[in-house]
């Protein structure tokens, strides 16, 4: 039977994303607002316990007041933001981060999709960790790369007005709103040191974590690390784990077309005293609409990559 879904906040990046990736799905049906009604409570009310599944693409800061709407038991929430991650009563909706997870989110009346940065890190260290062949209690670092559609239409606007930024970091104060989840969800003793910078390309997202492994108690070798991972993805069919001949060098096109899948590289020093965890994704795809889709499937017992750009 077709699903109904009403997109909160469709008019803006991560909402039209996830409108493009479900036209011509005969599963699925839009309930759209025109331009005029798109804010109007209560046409967004009605919309919303009408649908079967709520998308919640919104500001941070307007997205309690939208999940306060909905009351009939029948709808379930799909949140983009960063609000409901942590929170209770809320699943997180990284399908794979370990074993239940899917399950746990088909089962969800609200899931909570990760932050880009953090499909990056967790998917790299969440399994690490959890297989005890990385410690939990290590300072890590994580440095990385995302498109300026990362912060939204503001963001695209004052890139491509501006015309001059070629990278913009940012985080200083330490208190990026994605440390919480990747604490909580790689099962971390502290928070990572978090190092973000916005680049002058569209869409793209790099995430890397260095390890010292000479230094680090209890650290598996890289090739164990590597092994790890291509086992946990195994059966995933949206992350991939390079095999052990690394490439020179990994590429973030400006205009490249958008992809829902995640890239996963383990880059080994020769003496085997230190490596790098690399993450390549799209912000768009697997770190914002392409996951809500990927969540969509799942709560709607579909196959989970169904709509999904796969390159
Ligand atoms: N961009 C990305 O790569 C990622 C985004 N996210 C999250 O997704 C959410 C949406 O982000 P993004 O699409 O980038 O943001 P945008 O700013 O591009 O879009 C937000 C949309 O919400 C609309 N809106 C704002 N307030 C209301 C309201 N009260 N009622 C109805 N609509 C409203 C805006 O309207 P108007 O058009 O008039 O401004 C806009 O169309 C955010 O929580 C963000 O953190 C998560 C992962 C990655
Ligand atoms: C480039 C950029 O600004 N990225 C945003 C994160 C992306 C986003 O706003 O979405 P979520 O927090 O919901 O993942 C930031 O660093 O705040």
């Amino acid at each position: 039977m077709t699903k109904s879904i009403f997109i909160d906040g469709a008019a803006g990046t991560t909402g039209l994303e996830i409108a493009q990736r479900l036209s011509g799905r005969s599963e699925f049906a839009l309930i759209c607002l025109d331009e005029r009604r798109r804010k109007d409570i209560s046409a967004r009310r009605e919309a919303m316990n009408d649908a079967d599944f709520v998308i919640l693409c919104l500001p941070d800061e307007a997205v309690n007041d939208a999940a306060a709407m909905v009351t009939s038991g029948d709808t379930a929430i799909i949140d983009a933001s960063s609000v409901n991650r942590v929170a209770d009563g809320w699943t997180y909706g990284f399908p794979e981060l370990k074993p239940g997870q899917r399950e746990a989110i088909a089962k969800a009346k609200r899931v909570s999709n990760p932050g880009c940065y953090p499909t990056g890190f967790l998917a790299l260290l969440a399994p690490l960790v959890s297989a005890g062949l990385l410690p939990a209690d290590w300072p890590y670092t994580v440095n990385a790369l995302s498109g300026y559609s990362g912060g939204g239409k503001a963001m695209i606007a004052r890139f491509e007005e501006a015309g001059t930024i070629a990278a913009r970091g940012y985080g200083y104060d330490l208190a990026h709103k994605h440390l919480p989840e990747m604490q909580k969800y790689a099962g971390l003793s502290h928070p990572p040191i978090f190092a973000p910078t916005v680049v002058n390309a569209f869409r793209g997202m790099i995430v890397e974590i260095p390890l010292p492994l000479f230094a680090m108690p209890s650290a598996a070798a890289a090739g164990t690390l590597r092994d790890a991972l291509a086992s946990h993805y195994a059966s995933s069919p949206l992350v991939t784990v390079a095999g052990a001949a690394i490439p020179s060098e990994l590429l973030m096109l400006d205009g490249a077309d958008g992809r829902d899948d995640l890239q996963l590289f383990v880059a080994p020093a020769a003496d085997g005293k230190s490596a790098r965890l690399i993450a390549m994704l799209d912000n768009l795809g697997k770190g914002a609409s392409g996951a809500a889709v990927q969540n969509l499937n799942i709560m709607a017992g579909l196959d989970e990559a169904a709509g999904l750009r796969i390159t």
